[in-house]
């Protein structure tokens, strides 16, 4: 928390004429010309035409902000509770698969960058690195309680409650459930290259079978359901978050059967072409689940305007989710840090011309357009 003062002219400008990044897509650019081109575009792309993937930054361009005046100072003040601890920001980041694929620094250096920026990591059931590894680098950077963890729930019951009680053991705070994924996305790209399997010495460590130590395919599982989550609320004291929900009857579903939040997303477009964009979608959902639980967002976050936008939708938090890759595929650790710092200094000096000091300044009453 720093008092919001501001001096015009360069003299004044610290970061003028430093080196890049300046914004996310600088850390994109640097990132595309680093990564193998077939990495690359499973990082990039989305499912089908990627219509839902260009939607997603795009329909933020559809909402103009009506700031207010002679009321932007003040301490401000980012800080969010959420599930039980409080984050510096109202961003955190979403799941994302095979961080050791982006970079070496992997997994672990994307947390060590998420503890110093003081916020939560959920870290993907297809991580490259065990999530003891990743557990042990929040609290050796003092941040225990950082760290959520994505679950795809497998047909495999016993082998679901075996990795459940391992991500207990770890320290994780909360699961976060995908279920958008009943079955893969149809990603052409990766289809076109060939793209199938992990470089030898990668793996998905958390699939280890506890008997055989050998690492077991992940199961995208369309026979899911309703009753599944509640036999996973019966197995775990954690909070229970569902990702992927954009309907809002599924909303209103989700909070009938006892989960902690609602996470409002397309998976990045990665799933359903053409689904509707998250920040479309949140409107009703916030609608439906009203202040019972916290919903969340992800999906084309790229500006601290996005995030303001979705929070004066009613988003409590926001996920970003490539920016991440871009900025560990990047610069490793440094670069995963620099995203999230330029996303609370961006996203602080939004609200400061928006006339907000806290996030619960943030209401539908700053947004001049309202999509649909
Ligand atoms: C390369 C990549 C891998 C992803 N892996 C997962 C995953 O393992 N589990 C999951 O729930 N979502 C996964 N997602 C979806 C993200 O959690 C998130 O919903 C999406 O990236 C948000 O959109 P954004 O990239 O525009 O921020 C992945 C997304 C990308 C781009
Ligand atoms: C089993 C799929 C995990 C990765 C994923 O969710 C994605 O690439 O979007």
């Amino acid at each position: 928390m720093s008092p919001v003062t501001d001096r015009v002219g360069p003299r004044h400008n610290p970061t003028a004429g430093a080196a890049l990044p300046v914004n996310l897509r600088d850390l994109r650019d640097e990132a595309w010309r680093r990564l193998d081109p077939a990495h690359r575009d499973y990082f990039t792309g989305g499912a089908g035409d990627e219509r839902t993937l260009r939607a997603n930054e795009t329909a933020f361009d559809a909402y103009r902000l009506l700031p207010r005046v002679l009321r932007g100072g003040g301490e401000r003040d980012l800080r969010t509770p959420l599930l039980g601890g409080t984050l510096s920001m109202p961003v955190l980041v979403s799941p994302t698969a095979f961080h050791r694929l982006a970079h070496p620094d992997g997994e672990v250096g994307c947390a060590r960058a998420v503890a110093g920026a003081d916020t939560v990591l959920v870290l993907s059931m297809a991580a490259t690195t065990p999530v003891e590894a990743v557990a042990a680098a929040m609290d050796a950077a003092d941040r225990p309680g950082r760290l959520w963890f994505q679950l795809y729930p497998q047909p495999d019951l016993g082998f679901t409650e075996s990795l459940v009680r391992r991500v207990e053991a770890a320290g994780c705070r909360a699961l976060v459930v995908t279920v958008d994924s009943p079955v893969l996305g149809r990603r052409e790209r990766d289809l076109r290259n060939g793209f199938l399997d992990l470089p030898p010495g990668l793996g998905c460590e958390n699939m280890r079978d506890p008997e055989t130590g050998r690492i077991r395919d992940i199961v995208l599982d369309a026979d899911l359901d309703w009753p599944r989550i509640d036999w996973l609320r019966g197995v775990t004291r954690l909070p229970v978050v569902l990702k992927g929900i954009l309907h809002p009857a599924d909303a209103r579903l989700a909070v009938a059967h006892g989960v902690d939040a609602v996470w409002v997303s397309n998976h990045g477009g990665r799933q359903l072409d053409g689904a509707a964009t998250a920040v479309d979608a949140l409107p009703s959902v916030v609608d439906a689940v009203g202040d019972r639980v916290p919903v969340l967002l992800d999906g084309g976050i790229r500006r601290g305007t996005d995030v303001l936008t979705a929070l004066a939708l009613g988003a409590t938090a926001v996920g970003v989710g490539r920016p991440v890759l871009w900025g560990l595929a990047a610069r490793g650790e440094p670069g995963v840090r620099q995203v999230l710092d330029l996303l609370r200094a961006d996203l602080g000096q939004a609200m400061t011309l928006a006339g907000a000091v806290r996030p619960a300044d943030l209401g539908p009453d700053l947004l001049n357009r309202m999509p649909r």
